[in-house]
């Protein structure tokens, strides 16, 4: 299938290993498939662990080079990288909705999302500051330096394709790190669309690989190599998990932003049409499938059945469809599995009392599309309330006091965003102190952006990315005591 982009060599499908475009030495591929209409996009190589250890070498040296250029000259490559994402964005949201789904609008929305990662990187590069520390002694002086962690790896998710690489990569380059990257086997295409404009921008051969295939063989290799000092990886828990266990056996750092269970909570004072969009925002976005989405909605007495009422409402007039095609709000769940998950997650509360207010079931248009589906009647005992939706289902609780919703909210094994409506300035600083959550959006559903640190507490993960603080992860302090 070919894609009608207006620089058709963005869309690469050979894996960018020690500066070279290249194919899997074994010949074999793995097949990109298009969610919306299951046709095959391209087949990338699936290399295998001497390609990657190749890779990790080349980083190694490049990253020697790129640790020594002044941060200035990183910068200014990381600022010409943006420049070229930007604008390059119609390709680049055009390859992103073919493998991934999501509507064209949002897509075009991620790259925009996925560039401000780079452009506040270039600038943070300039700032990585050291401290003098006043000595114990007359005669003696500390000085703490701050230097790259030296080559990283990245595993990265499906449902972000763009974002979730720029806001490791920018970071790490920005250091003075180089970094192997893998992403998602079901969306590699936008990751070697970037690497491709990296390239362009003047990121020095080696010092970026992207390279695809089997996750356990490509993930042992990151994370046994004694070369690779860091992984920071996006994705489920459960491979979070796994991964954190394999990086002790070499005692890498690690990153790791996994599952969330966002509470959406409405209070009795709050502005029920703001919540509605919110909750619209925050539910709906990439049909469901982001870590942070409102997974769970807890809705206080007073105002439950006219929030419900009017959320049904907008969410009946969501348009479902392939994400190319003009207006569409929902395009298709990323695969079978992410349906048949829904699927019964939806007969698992149906069993258990619950009511489905709009949706419930998969959509006409077939394939992997499914409704957006609003539930009530829904309770603690319903799989629902413990586990990561993935998908495009508002459950509602009601709840009656503010003891009893902090309580339900925090109830849970993850912590990466919450959310809650309300106006009581007393109750807003008591409840956004008391949810045991990485990040909390106030009268907002949407609380990503590149200036904020994003990150969970908990079984949702470790570390920041963004931010003033998203260096951080990329950097060792190096204590230099020195006596007069
Ligand atoms: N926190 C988040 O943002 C995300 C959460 N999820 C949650 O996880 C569920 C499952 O989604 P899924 O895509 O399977 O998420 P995974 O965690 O399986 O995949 C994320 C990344 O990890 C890779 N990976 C998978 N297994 C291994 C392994 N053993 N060693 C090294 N790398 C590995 C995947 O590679 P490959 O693609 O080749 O399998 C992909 O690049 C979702 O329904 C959702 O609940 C999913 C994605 C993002
Ligand atoms: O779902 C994720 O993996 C990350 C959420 C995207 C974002 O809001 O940054």
């Amino acid at each position: 299938m070919t894609l009608s982009l207006n620089d058709s060599s963005l869309l690469e499908s050979r894996n960018l290993i020690a500066g070279d475009w290249v194919a899997a030495a074994s010949g074999k591929t793995i097949s990109v498939t298009n969610p919306a209409t299951r046709a095959t996009i391209a087949k990338v190589p699936a290399v295998d662990r001497s390609e990657i250890a190749l890779a990790i070498a080349a980083a190694a040296t490049a990253q020697e080079a790129w640790a020594a250029r002044p941060a200035k000259e990183r910068a200014n490559i990381l600022r010409r990288w943006f420049d070229l994402v930007v604008a390059a964005t119609d390709d680049l949201a055009l390859i992103l909705t073919s493998e991934q789904g999501k509507p064209l609008a949002e897509a075009r929305g991620e790259i925009a999302y996925a560039a401000s990662y780079i452009e506040w990187f270039a600038e943070e590069a300039k700032r990585v500051y050291g401290d003098t520390v006043p000595g114990p002694a007359a005669d003696r002086r500390i000085i703490v330096l701050k230097q790259p962690v030296g080559v990283t790896a990245a595993i990265t998710p499906w449902n972000f394709p763009a974002a979730m690489i720029t806001r490791k990569i920018a970071p790490a380059l920005a250091a003075g790190c180089a970094m192997v990257l893998k992403p998602a086997s079901q969306t590699p295409l936008t990751a070697l669309a970037l690497a491709i404009l990296a390239e362009r921008a003047g990121v020095p051969k080696g010092l970026l690989s992207v390279v695809t295939g089997s996750a356990r063989e490509i993930g042992a290799e990151l994370t046994s190599n004694p070369v690779i000092r860091k992984l920071s990886f996006t994705g489920s828990t459960e491979v979070g998990k796994e991964l954190m266990k394999q990086c002790a056996d070499t005692v890498k750092r690690t990153s790791m932003e996994l599952g969330g269970n966002a509470p959406f909570i409405v209070f009795d004072d709050a502005d029920i049409d703001a919540a509605v969009e919110g909750a619209m925002a925050s539910k709906y976005r990439n049909a469901g499938q982001t870590c942070v989405c409102a997974n769970r909605l807890f809705v206080q007495a007073g105002v439950h059945d006219a929030f419900v009422e009017r959320l049904a409402r907008r969410v009946a007039s969501l348009k479902v469809g392939a994400g190319t095609e003009p207006d569409v709000d929902i395009g298709p769940l990323i695969d079978d599995a992410a349906v048949s998950k829904v699927r019964e997650l939806l007969d698992d509360a149906a069993s258990k009392g619950a009511t489905v207010a709009v949706g419930g079931g998969a959509h006409a248009l077939g394939g992997t599309f499914f409704e957006p589906t609003v539930v009530t009647g829904t309770t603690r005992e319903m799989a629902f309330f413990h586990e990561e939706i993935f998908g495009p289902i508002a459950p509602i609780f009601r709840f009656d006091s503010e003891e009893e919703v902090i309580r339900l909210a925090n109830d849970t094994p993850f912590g990466l965003a919450s959310y809650f409506y309300g106006r009581d300035v007393g109750r807003i600083f008591r409840v956004a102190e008391k949810l045991e959550y990485g990040m909390v959006g106030i009268n907002t559903g949407l609380i990503s952006n590149e200036a904020a640190p994003f990150g969970g507490v908990k079984e949702s993960g470790q570390g920041r990315e963004g931010s003033r603080y998203g260096i951080d992860d990329y950097i060792e302090l190096k204590y230099i005591c020195l006596q007069l």
